[in-house]
């Protein structure tokens, strides 16, 4: 498997530049979270990725090669989106029927189990089902479908949390057992961050994360204690956000601590998660 790169992409909508100069490589069987506000471009990255639409400039490759107009690589792309695609007569099964012509050795026995498990009939027609059956019934396609690169944009959209646990679980299992990349665009970072091994951020239409989580949630630290010894303890480091309460005050660092700066006894130190990490860092540019 090849590498997907994503180069130099600026996207414009007359004077608007959504998405300006981004740049980054999927690898191939790795788990991605593409996470960014409303309005931030995700969509806008995953079609033009999966050549729905054009950038203004940039492009993307696979193993050097551009993907336009190149059939044999667009077909190792496949993207689910909230976008219905399909015509208004057509069944679940027939969309499966749809995945294995255009991508080949669709997983039919897989897509059985899953619509089993998900409680849906392969007759039902999609433009009957339910905002949350639909996400189902597109997940069941793009877990079985034939791609090196599954792109998910919003791929909980309406999903209880019973059948989002399932999903989460079947993404796991389906990628053990034929491991290639999948990018999951989401605003549940709290339930993703189990998930995913590598975070893309997009804001102010770029990219201002591009880690593996291990590496950001190992920078993320919650400090806190008097205000004075937290100040101290903290200078020199990248404090995204302070919060004080009478003479407590908490710092969010993003930033490796300096082992050789000894912990005063009454500060504490914790770790925060992806979300928080997120909000600091997209609520009013502190990076
Ligand atoms: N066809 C279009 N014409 C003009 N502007 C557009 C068009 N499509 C998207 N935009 C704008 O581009 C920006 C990015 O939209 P996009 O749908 O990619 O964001 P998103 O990150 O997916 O947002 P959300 O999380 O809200 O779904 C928005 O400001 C949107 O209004």
């Amino acid at each position: 498997m090849d590498q997907l790169m994503v180069k130099n992409i600026v996207k414009k909508y007359r004077r608007t530049t959504v998405l300006n100069n981004i740049s980054f490589n999927l690898e191939p069987a790795k788990i991605y979270g593409l996470l960014g506000r409303n309005g931030a471009g995700k969509t806008t990255l995953l079609n033009i990725i999966s050549n729905r639409i054009f950038p203004t400039s940039g492009e993307v490759r696979i193993g050097g090669e551009s993907i336009n107009d190149n059939d044999e690589l667009l077909n190792k792309i496949f993207l689910m989106s909230e976008a219905n695609l399909y015509p208004r007569e057509m069944k679940i099964a027939q969309t499966f029927d749809l995945a294995d012509v255009a991508y080949g050795s669709f997983d039919y026995d897989l897509a059985d189990r899953l619509l089993t498990a998900f409680e849906l009939s392969g007759n039902a027609k999609v433009t009957n089902l339910s905002t949350g059956q639909r996400t189902a019934s597109k997940l069941i396609v793009a877990l079985a479908v034939n791609a090196e690169y599954v792109l998910l944009d919003e791929p909980i959209l309406g999903l209880d949390a019973n059948h989002r646990e399932l999903f989460y679980k079947e993404l796991v299992k389906s990628y053990q057992e034929k491991p290639r990349t999948f990018v999951l665009s989401t605003h549940l970072i709290e339930e993703i961050q189990q998930l995913v091994e590598h975070v893309l951020i997009l804001d102010k239409h770029q990219i201002i994360i591009n880690d593996d989580l291990d590496d950001l949630l190992a920078k993320a630290h919650a400090i806190s204690g008097p205000a004075k010894l937290v100040d101290d303890y903290t200078a020199g480091l990248k404090v995204l956000k302070s919060e004080s309460m009478g003479n407590i005050k908490t710092s969010y660092v993003f930033d490796h601590l300096n082992d050789e700066r000894p912990i005063p006894d009454q500060v504490k130190l914790d770790h925060y998660d992806l979300q928080h990490l997120f909000i600091y860092l997209t609520d009013g540019g502190a990076y």
